[in-house]
C-alpha cells in the first residue's frame, strides 16, 4: 500500500499519528525506529500527540536500526544522541527499554550478535518505521547486501558519507563504518512503513518502483513485504506513473 501526501509535514503528520496509534493500542510492543533528517519532523509530531493523549511509554520497548562505528553516544551526530534530541529527552515518560546498537563495542561482532539475539528475544519487531537513502540503502543496508543478513558491521559508501556529509563540519569527519539491522532483521518485523519525502530522492523512488527485487536495490525486498506502507510526499513521488503507483496499491 502507499500514500502521498502534498508535503512532507503531512507526510510526517500523518506517519506520527500511525506511531501514536500503535502505542496506543499496543503500549507493551516492539517498535523498531529510524534517524535521518526525514524523521525529524515526524518525532516532531509524535512528542505532540503523545503529550496531547497523554500515552504511556512505560512497557514500550524501542530498536534503533543503526549506529556509526566510533562515535561514542554523547558524539552529537551519534543515532543515540539523536534519538536523545529529537526524540526521548522531550517525552514525558521514556519507554521501558530502548535499544541502540553500541558503536564503540570492544567486540563489534559479538555486539552485532547481541543485537539481533535481543529483537528476537523480545518477540521481534512489530512495527519498523524505515527511512531510504539515496541508494536504496534501508538501515545502514548498502546495495549487494543479503537479504538474509542479520545485524552486521557495514562498510559505508561513498554515496552515504556524502548524503550524511551534511550533518557533520567536513567529510572525513563521517564516519566509515557502522552497525545496522540487517535486512532479515527488518523483513521480521510484522509491520514496516517506509517514508520518502523530498525531490532529492524521487529518482530512488522511481529505482524502487521498476527495480525487480533483488539486492542491488535493498530497499526493494519491502515489495515482499505482507504488511508494507510506504509514505510518500508529492515531491518524492514525482517521477512515478500512476500506472506504476498501482502495482503497490
Ligand atoms: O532521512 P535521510 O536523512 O534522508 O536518511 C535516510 C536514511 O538514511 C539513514 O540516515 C542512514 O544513512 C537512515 O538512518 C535513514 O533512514
Amino acid at each position: 500500500m502507499y500514500r502521498i501526501f502534498n508535503t512532507h509535514e503531512q507526510a510526517a503528520q500523518f506517519t506520527a499519528h500511525l506511531l501514536q496509534d500503535f502505542i496506543s493500542q499496543r503500549p507493551a510492543g516492539v517498535l523498531g525506529l529510524a534517524t535521518g533528517g526525514t524523521m525529524e519532523p515526524v518525532y516532531a509530531h509524535l512528542i505532540e500527540l503523545i503529550k496531547q493523549h497523554n500515552t504511556s511509554l512505560e512497557q514500550l520497548t524501542t530498536f534503533n536500526l543503526d549506529e556509526y562505528v566510533g562515535l561514542s553516544r554523547t558524539h552529537p551526530q551519534s543515532y543515540y544522541h539523536y534519538m536523545q534530541e529529537h526524540l526521548f529527552a522531550q517525552l514525558p515518560s521514556c519507554p521501558k527499554s530502548i535499544n541502540l546498537p553500541n558503536g564503540c563495542a570492544t567486540d563489534l561482532e559479538q555486539e552485532c550478535r547481541r543485537y539481533t539475539a535481543a529483537i528476537r528475544s523480545h518477540g521481534g519487531l512489530d512495527l519498523q518505521l524505515l527511512g531510504v537513502g539515496s541508494n536504496g540503502h534501508i538501515g545502514f543496508n548498502e546495495p549487494h547486501t543479503a537479504f538474509n543478513s542479520i545485524t552486521h558491521v557495514v562498510e559505508l559508501s561513498e554515496q552515504t558519507r556524502l548524503d550524511n556529509g551534511r550533518f557533520f563540519d567536513n567529510f572525513d569527519e563521517v564516519p566509515t563504518q557502522a552497525i545496522t539491522m540487517g535486512i532479515q532483521d527488518i523483513m521480521q518485523a510484522k509491520q514496516i512503513v517506509l517514508v520518502v519525502t523530498g525531490a532529492h530522492k524521487a529518482h530512488t523512488v522511481l529505482d524502487f518502483f521498476n527495480s525487480a527485487v533483488c539486492e542491488s536495490m535493498p530497499a526493494s525486498c519491502l515489495k515482499n513485504h505482507p504488511n508494507f506502507l510506504l509514505v510518500m510526499d508529492q515531491a518524492a513521488a514525482q517521477l512515478v506513473s500512476a500506472e506504476t503507483l498501482k502495482k503497490l496499491a
